[in-house]
């Protein structure tokens, strides 16, 4: 008899195993999109450096705010450096991004002044220092801005290249080897010779989430439900990734010979095999040589389920991403009956809807794990604890919203 552990327990132990993580690598600001900063970043100057305008207008000093009429002395564009001096009296035509010439502390806007020949006369007046960009007001020099961890999207690329980054420290990204069993499975495109046949999704579905969390796939191929073929499949597998996935033959039929490769042919460190989910339960975890293998049942909800639960958060562990599931609170608009003592993932539909998150079931289908299309438009999975009770319509409840993943 195996022994099942719980979902929390399963979560324990993936969390606690060392794994060889990818290496650090340079890349170009433009190619780091999606990456992860691999360390601090840390501002190296102040932004602004200067006080600088925020408007095009004059600068002046503001004790002269009341004055009668200020002469412009001088003009002051974007991108040079103004030599005169705004001294009591006198003014500079400033324009947004422009440093503020010396001697002066406030910008007062065109729309705040009448021009008469070479002098202004403010109409209307700001307060001192108004529309002066202070010196750091973006960032100040020694400011971690960006930390170790964060995933580079469009700001960080933003912010990286305004201090002129142009080879950015990333973590590399994982290798997935994904690997299909099943004498019944036919890949895209085959020849189907006989009825008892079906095409494969798998491989594709858990490839694409896989890839959208950043890591690179290895498409290993499908294999016939036969040891050796099954045995080779992962030890050339294990040689080129970080992580291999298969899907199917973990269960008890009598050709689910994953178990068995991994058990007894490679002789891996099993980690946990039956994990009391649904779906997912009979879910195998192990480690060969640093290298980490799951093992996934072969149902298309299953295997999916399982790589949202268990992949991408090996994915993001090994990139070393600041990266979590996106779980929410959400109301629930229906009773739902607790059905079994397991953590149980239900496909449904989420709407943001006044404020909160609504959950429903319209549509949904119901049968065996093998329902995939249950994933398609809004979806979200309602999480049911093992030790839960069974859910009231208005109540909160768990959700895992798919179409945020990372
Ligand atoms: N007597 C028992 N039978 C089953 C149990 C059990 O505890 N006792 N568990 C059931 C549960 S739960 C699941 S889940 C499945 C898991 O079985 P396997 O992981 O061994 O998967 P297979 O038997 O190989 O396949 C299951 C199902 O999925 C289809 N499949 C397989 N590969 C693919 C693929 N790449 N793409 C799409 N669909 C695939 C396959 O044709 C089967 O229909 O076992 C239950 N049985
Ligand atoms: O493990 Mo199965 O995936 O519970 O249906």
């Amino acid at each position: 008899m195996r022994n099942f552990i719980s979902y929390k327990q399963s979560l324990e132990i993936l969390e606690k195993i060392v794994i060889k993580t990818p290496p650090i690598k340079k890349m170009f600001l433009t190619n780091a999109l999606g990456y992860v900063i691999a360390q601090d970043i840390i501002a190296d100057h102040n932004s602004p450096e200067f006080p600088t305008s925020a408007m095009d207008g004059y600068a002046i000093k503001a004790e002269d705010i009341k004055k009668e009429a200020l002469k412009i002395i001088d003009k002051n564009p974007a991108g040079s450096v103004v030599e005169s001096v705004v001294e009591h009296g006198v003014c500079i035509k400033t324009f947004t991004g422009s440093l503020m010439p010396k001697g002066s502390n406030t910008l007062i806007p065109i729309e705040n002044v009448e021009v008469h020949e070479d002098k202004i006369k403010i109409i209307k007046e700001v307060s001192a220092g108004f529309a002066v960009r202070e010196i750091g007001e973006n960032y100040k020099k020694g400011e971690v801005l960006i930390k170790k961890g964060t995933i580079v999207g469009f700001a960080e690329i933003g912010v990286l290249a305004s201090l002129n980054i142009v080879q950015v420290p990333v973590f590399e990204n994982p290798t997935i080897a994904i690997a299909s069993t099943g004498s019944e499975i036919l890949d895209l495109g085959e020849e189907q010779t006989n009825e008892a046949q079906i095409r494969s999704s798998n491989h594709l579905t858990i490839e694409a989430l896989c890839k959208k969390a950043g890591a690179n796939t290895l498409q290993m191929g499908i294999v016939k439900d036969d040891i050796d073929s099954i045995t080779n499949l992962l030890e050339s597998s294990l040689l080129k990734a970080d992580i291999v996935v298969t899907t199917g033959g973990v269960s008890v039929g009598d050709y689910d010979f994953v178990q068995d490769v991994i058990k007894d042919k490679l002789k891996a460190e099993v980690l946990f095999h039956g994990v009391t989910i649904k779906p997912g339960m009979h879910i195998l975890a192990a480690l060969k040589d640093g290298k980490l293998i799951i093992a996934l049942p072969g149902f298309a909800y299953s295997s999916t389920v399982c790589a949202i639960l268990y992949i991408l958060p090996m994915i993001y562990k090994l990139k070393q991403a600041n990266e979590k599931l996106p779980i929410v609170k959400a109301k629930i608009l229906q009773d739902f009956p607790r059905r079994m003592p397991k953590t149980i993932f239900t496909a449904c539909n989420v709407e943001y809807k006044e404020g909160i998150y609504q959950i429903n079931f319209e549509g949904k289908k119901k049968g065996t794990s093998a329902i995939l299309t249950n994933m398609l438009e809004n979806p979200a999975l309602l999480i049911q604890d093992e030790d839960s009770e069974d859910i009231k319509a208005g109540d909160m409840v768990d959700i895992l919203l798919l179409n945020q993943l990372k």
